[in-house]
């Protein structure tokens, strides 16, 4: 294969760089990265500029690694605004899972779309997906040119017959998908405890160690759930999932809001990886996730917007700042989770929660070339002269990312989506939304 070079010229790089053992911000101006076909080839201030095949101007902007968005439900942009100022369990069983029951292959495709246009605009490059109808999802990714790590979310409801066909159905994808895409990955989803039953978790984790996968669940997010699971099985959901053998390094479990010490001393001792979704859990009134003590105990957690219907939308950098604002709040302690800590979570941290560390979550030469600039002449992006890891987790928006590159390609390029039609997939997910509603 020929080799397609990309120089961006002049830029200062913000990343985390990984030793394994912590993560460290750093930032270098003036410097330029040679990305050469998928990956970065180089990084330093005297790269020639001879038979190079594009060449992105870096004066006044600044690169990150591409965001990586650990919990999320992509084709739910198709019911944002359709259930608001509900909890969760309310917001389920009477308007979410009764709308999803009419939808189908297409109608989740132009969602999954539309998600993925907003999060090529607000810097994502990588998303970590529970949903259903994944052909039609993993179709928009290839098109899209994002990353997605995606699984069937699978519901039995305690039935003999469901827990088979959803099993079925799950390792179908996995077959099909796995070790075939580059930017495609096919875990496991269970739901959550409350709506699979014990043997679909315990076939759940031997098929994961089979087809070395991860897994990717709901966990503890509201007290009514806490309350259910205990009167059912008598513990809490860690304390349950650690006695059936379902707990390990490659779980990553959303949420995770009511949580006892016992099970953060499980939660780190089986190295399960967390997805903290502050919004969502702000706006469905769950509660508020003790992250200040999962990172206290070097617990790695990522961060994820969960879905556009109780977020309601999948701006990473929003997420970043509520995460910080949080726990600050929560713990009367303006120091917890400081803007450098939060853009690890939002980039190295969350590569890690996917096992994915060695390939994307900083920019570093032989990673993979998933970087996104923003510009700073934005109004909220100065005085330059100060903290600019600061201004992009504090006063930063995704609005502010001008250029998306996943995989060495060019998503976005001065705020134009390359690889979408940006007003072709909103009109066809306005007429879509018309059509299921009158339906
Ligand atoms: C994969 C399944 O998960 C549901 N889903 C979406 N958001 C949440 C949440 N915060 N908690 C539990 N389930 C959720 C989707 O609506 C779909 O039914
Ligand atoms: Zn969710």
């Amino acid at each position: 294969m020929e080799t397609k070079n990309t120089l961006i010229k002049n830029i200062t790089v913000i990343s985390p760089v990984n030793n394994n053992i912590t993560n460290n911000v750093q930032i270098k101006k003036g410097t330029s990265i040679l990305i050469e076909n998928d990956r970065i080839a180089e990084i330093s201030s005297n790269i020639s500029e001879n038979a190079i095949d594009k060449v992105i101007n870096g004066n006044g902007k600044i690169a990150i690694p591409g965001l990586i968005n650990t919990h999320t439900h992509v084709p739910m942009n198709l019911f944002r605004g359709l259930a608001d100022d509900l909890e969760l369990d309310s917001w389920l069983n009477d308007h979410i899972w009764p709308m999803e029951a009419n939808l189908n292959g297409e109608f989740t495709y132009i969602g999954a779309l539309h998600g993925i246009l907003e999060m090529i605009k607000t810097g994502t490059t990588t998303f970590n997906d529970m949903y259903f109808y994944l052909n039609d999802i993993a179709k928009a990714v290839e098109e899209s040119g994002v990353r997605g790590v995606l699984s069937y979310g699978m519901i039995d409801f305690f039935d003999d017959e469901k827990r088979k066909t959803e099993l079925k159905e799950s390792t179908k994808t996995v077959k099909e998908f796995n070790g075939k895409y580059d930017r495609i990955k096919i875990n496991y989803g269970p739901h959550s405890i409350y709506t699979c039953s014990k043997e679909l978790l315990i076939e759940t984790r031997a098929l994961a160690n089979k087809y070395n996968t991860g897994i990717h669940i709901h966990m503890s997010e509201t007290k009514k759930e806490i309350d259910d699971v205990y009167e059912a099985q008598g513990k809490h959901p860690f304390e349950y999932l650690e006695e059936i053998g379902f707990l390990g390094e490659d779980v990553l479990a959303a949420h995770c809001v009511w949580l006892n010490n016992k099970e953060i001393a499980i939660i780190k001792e089986n190295n399960v990886k967390i997805s903290h979704n502050p919004c969502s859990n702000m706006k469905l009134a769950s509660g508020i996730a003790p992250i200040d003590k999962l990172t206290e105990n070097n617990i790695c957690v990522s961060l994820g917007t969960d879905g556009a219907s109780s977020n309601n939308n999948l701006d990473l950098f929003e997420e970043m700042k509520f995460a910080s604002l949080l726990q600050k709040v929560n713990t009367f302690n303006p120091e917890v989770l400081p803007a450098g800590k939060i853009l690890e979570m939002a980039t190295i941290d969350a590569a890690k929660a996917l096992g994915m560390e060695n390939e994307i979550g900083s920019i570093e030469e032989g990673k993979k070339a998933d970087i996104i600039l923003l510009d700073t002449s934005n109004v909220n992006l100065t005085p330059t002269v100060n903290s600019l890891i600061s201004h992009i987790v504090y006063s930063g928006n995704g609005y502010n990312v001008d250029t998306t590159i996943c995989n060495g390609e060019i998503l976005m390029e001065d705020k134009e989506v390359k690889t979408l039609n940006e007003q072709e997939i909103i009109k066809k997910t306005n007429e879509t939304v018309k059509l299921m509603k009158e339906a």
